[in-house]
């Protein structure tokens, strides 16, 4: 898989430089013998039924007519649903659309409902859509998102913003694909927010353009990838014979404030399992009397907050801290050190209600990595929640930078970013870690990572694709999504990291 993610601007640098180079026309020709090629390597051969095209007004819509003049060729039945613009369509899309019509490819008006396809093909809209679809194009969306067959999005799914993966709105549509075929390079939209659920699976063709017909905009001026084992994997060392406990580190969690036990429990034990020398909740709360035990995992020391020595140990500050003003003491306390830092949850929301924290943080003096979800990190940035979904990865990389700390925002195509603005955005995962506890898993697997001495940008990358690994593990098995539940991660997350040391020794 192509791992590099390029924003429309980069795409359409990488589409001037490649279409200089080459005769007129050859990237849509070449775009429409890719998808071709892939719609029959989905439908198994040349089908009986009728394929239908989508064809919109530019040139996604030429791409698409291409694949009807294929199909027909081929002696496929292809119905074309043809989206006229308002001005005269490019030179290659006209030639495009003279090909279809000159073959057997029939146009229709309007989709008749009931009618069954054995395959859409969406060309409506690719890169372009800068307004949410209305009128016609809304109504095509809308009657292929009620089909039962599979879509097959050509380059995007009309209507979603390649960027950003949010449907372009407001009040938008986009057309909810089984697969994208994507074209000139992997795009950041189709692996996050609404485009995990717009995309389907995701191949990539690269139509032929070489890394000298994209000079300028190679892999060195990629800001973003996807996140896979390649990026950390070397962080996963097996361990070695002649180590002791005191080899992997101690994790702190901080939290767990009377009421909220388990928030810090499920932490600690994330911590524990993904190996962990030693494991401490410092419970935030009067007399730090509120847990004296976690009678299913005796292995986690628990301890009050106050006094605590958390010098010389990772800290992972947050899950179910609450907001006393002891709490708040506490988290100054951490952030004025030089440990490790993880900051989750309830510590998230001091540091946004706080400049004084937020100074704190910006100056800590060590790894920091910071695991807000959108509606956290919408507090960070004094936003609302819908505006930093609407674009998740600048939000990361705005809080990244504000914060001087490597930052997870959480969600559907988790998005990783450092201060220096490189992003990755994760690719594993499933619903069912819409459960509550999930995070705070996350954060004592992130906490036991940077315990074990890996970097602040290669623990959070490690920790959030391990999670997301390990409920994919535990769907396979049957353990959801529906139902999975955030106490059945640890061990899970156990055999993922296992399986990665053993990897990065062979
Ligand atoms: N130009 C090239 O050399 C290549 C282009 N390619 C294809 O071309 C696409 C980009 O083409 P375009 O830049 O023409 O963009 P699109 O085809 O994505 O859409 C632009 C057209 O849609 C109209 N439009 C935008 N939003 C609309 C809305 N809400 N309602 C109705 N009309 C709307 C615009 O006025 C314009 O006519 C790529 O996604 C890719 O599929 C590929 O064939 C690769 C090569
Ligand atoms: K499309």
């Amino acid at each position: 898989m192509d791992t590099l993610l390029y924003s429309v601007d980069q795409i359409r640098a990488i589409e001037r430089a490649a279409t200089s180079a080459l005769p007129p026309g050859t990237l849509m020709r070449r775009a429409g013998e890719a998808a071709t090629t892939y719609a029959l390597e989905l439908l198994k051969g040349r089908p009986t039924d009728v394929v239908l095209v989508l064809a919109g007004p530019g040139n996604n819509g030429g791409d698409a007519l291409e694949v009807a003049a294929n199909l027909a060729a081929l002696g496929c039945k292809v119905k074309v649903a043809w989206l006229g613009g308002d001005g005269a369509p490019s030179p290659e899309t006209q030639a495009a659309l003279e090909r279809a019509h000159a073959g057997s490819a029939c146009f229709v008006d309007d989709l008749t409902d009931g009618e069954s396809h054995c395959l859409v093909i969406d060309g409506l809209f690719g890169i372009g859509p800068a307004r949410p679809l209305a009128g016609r194009a809304r109504e095509l969306v809308e009657a292929v998102n009620r089909k039962r067959c599979p879509v097959l999005s050509l380059d995007v799914p009309s209507g979603l913003d390649a960027d950003t993966g949010a449907v372009v709105g407001p009040h938008g549509i986009a057309v909810a694909a089984t697969y994208t075929i994507t074209f000139l390079g992997n795009k950041p939209g189709l692996h996050t927010g609404d485009g995990c659920d717009h995309a389907g699976r995701v191949h990539v063709d690269r139509l032929g353009v070489d890394e000298l017909q994209v000079a300028g905009v190679d892999a060195e001026h990629a800001r973003a990838r996807l996140n896979l084992p390649p990026l950390f994997a070397a962080c996963a060392a097996p361990r070695r014979r002649n180590s002791h406990k005191g080899s992997y580190g101690d994790v702190a969690v901080l939290g767990g404030a009377p009421g909220m036990a388990g928030a810090a429990l499920l932490a600690a034990r994330g911590a524990l399992f993904a190996g962990a020398g030693r494991v401490f909740v410092a419970a935030v709360g009067d007399d730090g009397a509120g847990i004296a035990l976690d009678p299913t995992q005796p292995e986690i020391m628990i301890r009050p907050a106050a006094g605590f020595a958390f010098g010389g140990r990772t800290v992972v500050a947050g899950p179910g801290m609450g907001d006393s003003a002891g709490a708040t003491r506490m988290l100054a306390q951490v952030l004025d050190g030089s440990g490790p830092l993880l900051v989750d949850a309830d510590a998230l929301n001091l540091v946004a209600a706080s400049p004084d924290l937020q100074a704190r943080l910006a100056r800590h003096d060590g790894p920091a990595v910071l695991t807000p979800h959108p509606l956290e990190a919408a507090r960070l940035l004094g936003v609302t929640t819908p505006v930093v979904q609407a674009d998740r990865l600048e939000s990361a990389r705005e809080l990244a930078q504000r914060l001087n700390a490597v930052v997870v925002l959480k969600g559907a195509g988790s998005v990783i970013a450092r201060p220096d603005g490189e992003v990755a955005v994760n690719t594993s995962g499933n619903p069912g870690l819409a459960t509550g506890g999930s995070g705070d898993v996350l954060a004592g697997l992130g906490g036991a990572l940077l315990a074990q001495g890996w970097p602040a940008w290669e623990a959070a990358l490690g920790a959030v694709w391990l999670h997301g690994a390990a409920a994919d593990r535990l769907v396979n098995c049957g353990c959801g999504p529906i139902g999975l539940t955030a106490g059945e991660l640890p061990r899970a997350i156990r055999a993922e990291l296992n399986a990665l040391a053993a990897q990065s020794r062979s």
